[in-house]
C-alpha cells in the first residue's frame, strides 16, 4: 500500500509523545544528536535573530524553543501546531511547568494556535500579530511536501506574514541524502542503530523525477523520537524554486555536517557546543547519531524588498503574560 502522510495521524503521533523527565532525556541513546539539533537551532537563532524582534514559529510543537527565544531578546512569540497535546505542553512550558526550574517569566508576549499550517490561510487570525521579522519552522516543512497544495500554503503563509527584509529559517531532512543512501542500499530501506526509513514499492526503481517533488513519500523511524511517522521527500532545488514564486530568495542552504564544520570555528558557539552538552568530555556522540545528523540540513530565506523591522520597544522583551487554556486558538481545517 502506498504510504501517505496524513495531517491528522501526525497530529496525533506528536501529541501522544510523552513529556521525558531530565534522567529519561539523558539516557536516550540518541541524547547526543538531540542536543546537536538543539545547538544548530540555537546558531541559527542567536545569528539571525535581533533583540525586540516579532517570531512565528510554524510547527513549534511543545514549545521546545522557547528558551533559545528568550535568550534573543524577543518581544513577542506566536507558535503553532496541529497537534493539539504538543500545543498545551508549549502552553505550560511558558507557565514555567516543566522548564527544568529556570526562573520565570520569560520576557516576551506570546500567543498560541492549534492549526494545519500547511492547509489553512494564517493570515486573518494572525493579522495583529504580523509582520514577523522571523518566521521559524523546525524539523517539520517537509510534511508540507506530501502535496503541492499543501507546499504552496505553507510558503504563502510564510511569505504573507514575514515583512520584506524578514528571514524564514528552519531545519528540514536533506533529500539528497536520503536518496543517495537509499540508492547505496540494496533494497528499499535505509538503517542504522538509531534510525531507519523505507520507501514503498512505487519507488523500486529509486528515481525521483525533478518535475514530480510532491508525495515521494517514506516511513521514518527515530530511535526514542519518532516511531513509524510517514514523511514526505523535500528536494531542495523544488523548494527553493517555488519558495522563489512566494518572494522568498534562498540565502543558506547547508548539510548539517558542514554546518557544524562551520560554525564550531566561531568561538561563541564552540562554547555553545560545550555548554549546550553536545561535546562533554569523555562522552562522545556514537557514530550512528552522527550519520543520522548527515540526514539533515538547515536553510535560510529571505523575504524580497525591504521594509522597517516592527516597532521596537524601548526596552527589547514584550510583557510576559501566562497563557490560558481557553486563550489557545483552534483554527478548523
Ligand atoms: C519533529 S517535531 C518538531 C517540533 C519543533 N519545531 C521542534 O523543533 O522541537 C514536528 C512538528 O511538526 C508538527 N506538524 C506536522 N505537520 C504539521 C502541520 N500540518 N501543521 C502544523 N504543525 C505540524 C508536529 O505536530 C510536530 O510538533
Amino acid at each position: 500500500m502506498a504510504i501517505q502522510v496524513d495531517p491528522a495521524l501526525v497530529a496525533d503521533h506528536y501529541s501522544r509523545r510523552e513529556n521525558q523527565t531530565r534522567e529519561d532525556r539523558e539516557a536516550s541513546p540518541i541524547i547526543h544528536l538531540k542536543k546537536l539539533n538543539n545547538w544548530v537551532k540555537s546558531v541559527l537563532i542567536r545569528i539571525y535573530a535581533q533583540a525586540g524582534d516579532r517570531v512565528l514559529d510554524l510547527a513549534c510543537g511543545k514549545g521546545g524553543d522557547l528558551v533559545k527565544w528568550d535568550k534573543a531578546r524577543i518581544s513577542h512569540y506566536v507558535g503553532v501546531d496541529i497537534a493539539k497535546g504538543s500545543v498545551e505542553d508549549a502552553r505550560l512550558r511558558y507557565e514555567g511547568v516543566g522548564s527544568n526550574g529556570r526562573g520565570l517569566p520569560y520576557h516576551f508576549s506570546a500567543r498560541l494556535l492549534c492549526a494545519d499550517c500547511w492547509k489553512v490561510s494564517l493570515e486573518e487570525p494572525l493579522k495583529d500579530d504580523a509582520p514577523f521579522d522571523i518566521i521559524s519552522c523546525q524539523f517539520a516543512l517537509h510534511y508540507s511536501f506530501s502535496e503541492e497544495a499543501r507546499a504552496r500554503r505553507a510558503l504563502q503563509n510564510v511569505s504573507s506574514l514575514l515583512r520584506p527584509g524578514g528571514v524564514f529559517i528552519g531545519t528540514i531532512p536533506d533529500a539528497n541524502v536520503l536518496v543517495r543512501k537509499l540508492r547505496e542500499a540494496p533494497g528499499l530501506e535505509v538503517s542504522n542503530s538509531v534510525y531507519r526509513f523505507r520507501f514503498d514499492d512505487r519507488h523500486a526503481d529509486k528515481r525521483f523525477p525533478a518535475k514530480q517533488p510532491y508525495g515521494n513519500t517514506y516511513i521514518f523511524a527515530l530511535e526514542d523520537a519518532i516511531a513509524s511517522v510517514p514523511e514526505a521527500l523535500i528536494p531542495f532545488s523544488a523548494l527553493s524554486t517555488l519558495a522563489e514564486e512566494y518572494g522568498l530568495t534562498v540565502e543558506v542552504r547547508s548539510n548539517f555536517h558542514s554546518f557544524i564544520a562551520e560554525h564550531s570555528r566561531n568561538p561563541e558557539f564552540a562554547e555553545l557546543l560545550r555548554t549546550m552538552g553536545v561535546a562533554e568530555r569523555g562522552k562522545q556522540m556514537s557514530a550512528a547519531e552522527w550519520d543520522a545528523a548527515y540526514l539533515y540540513l538547515a536553510f535560510v530565506f529571505r523575504k524580497v524588498g525591504e521594509a522597517p523591522r516592527s516597532e521596537r520597544p524601548k526596552q527589547p522583551g514584550g510583557i510576559y503574560k501566562p497563557i490560558q487554556p481557553h486563550e489557545i486558538v483552534f483554527i478548523p481545517s
